[in-house]
């Protein structure tokens, strides 16, 4: 359904554009029909980058996106616009998504007005609950509730237009670990519900398995490996320290621009090989970017 090929992301800032970014760096990914992709990996390994440009909201530097065959890159503004209301995003802070100056009412039917489509009192009301809040939670403004709670109204918001795949970005990342379940529990029964494709990006290797059909692992811009029971059965030894090391924080250079493989100085079975780049292989189900699979 949705498909990225060949994604880079830089960015660049400073005079004369002297500091570059590389955020996302050759990715090759797809997300089937009602699926849900979990992409894990350390804070700053373009997680977020990927996410959003696969919804084309941060354009990509190099590469293609395609939504059930249609070239996202290449199409005109318009167009887009209308293919948005088929992709929407849950984002980690739930008040970056809605105004404070509107009633969480309005913030719920301002996706239905945009796109044209009913956004009577019932659908709204509908909505809501869905969601497991009340209907005067639809008369109050977003500093009146609880984180949450605003997040649940962000879900709402997002499924209100009947999407057909949904990036969820850390979206329990901000709030107490005692609403974190709830809420992971709402998007699990949603999607069995409504079937809608996820891609969830999670640093949290439990959440990405009790949530995912399939894991994608992501370090310093690149998928490093792809399957289904990645995190049980790790190839790539940059996954096998993920998992073995969960509460541990690495020292790594993620921005490294050295040649050959990423994970080349901190890995512990890197051979003279590894100072090539290596490419994505196929073992079955599983992808891997390692030369010890060559
Ligand atoms: N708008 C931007 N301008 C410049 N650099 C950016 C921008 N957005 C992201 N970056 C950089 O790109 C890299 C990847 O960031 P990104 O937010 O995608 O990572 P992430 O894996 O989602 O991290 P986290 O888990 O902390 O959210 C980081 O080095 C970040 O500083």
């Amino acid at each position: 359904m949705l498909k990225g090929v060949g994604l880079y992301k830089v960015f660049e800032s400073g005079f004369f554009s002297k500091h570059r970014i590389v955020a996302v760096d050759g990715v090759d990914i797809e997300i089937n029909r009602g699926e849900v992709l979990a992409l894990v990996g350390e804070s700053g390994s373009g997680k977020s980058t990927l996410g959003r440009m696969l919804l084309m909201l941060v354009r990509p530097t190099r590469g293609e996106i395609y939504f059930d065959g249609l070239d996202l890159v290449r199409m005109k503004a318009g167009d887009l616009r209308r293919v948005r209301r088929r992709m929407q995003l849950i984002p980690q802070h739930p008040e970056d998504a809605l105004d404070p100056r509107w009633r969480i009412y309005d913030s719920i039917a301002e996706p239905l007005r945009i796109h044209g489509l009913d956004c009577s009192r019932d659908i709204i009301h509908n909505l809501i609950e869905m969601v497991g809040l009340r209907e005067e939670h639809l008369y109050r403004y977003p500093h009146e509730l609880s984180g949450g709670e605003l997040q649940r109204v962000v879900i709402a918001r997002a499924i209100a237009v009947e999407p057909e795949f949904i990036v969820c970005d850390e979206p329990t990342s901000m709030l107490d670990m005692s609403v974190q379940a709830s809420i992971v529990n709402l998007l699990v029964s949603l999607h069995k519900k409504l079937g809608m494709a996820y891609l969830f990006i999670t640093h949290d290797l439990e959440l990405a398995r009790i949530v995912a059909d399939r894991v994608a692992v992501m370090f310093a811009g690149q998928i490093v490996e792809e399957g289904v029971d990645v995190l049980d059965r790790p190839l790539h030894p940059y996954t096998e320290m993920l998992v073995r090391s969960v509460e541990e924080s690495f020292e790594l250079t993620q921005r490294s621009e050295r040649s050959g493989c990423k994970f080349y100085s901190l890995c512990p079975k890197r051979m003279e090989i590894c100072s090539d780049h290596p490419e994505m292989v196929r073992l079955g189900d599983r992808k891997v970017r390692c030369h010890l699979f060559d």
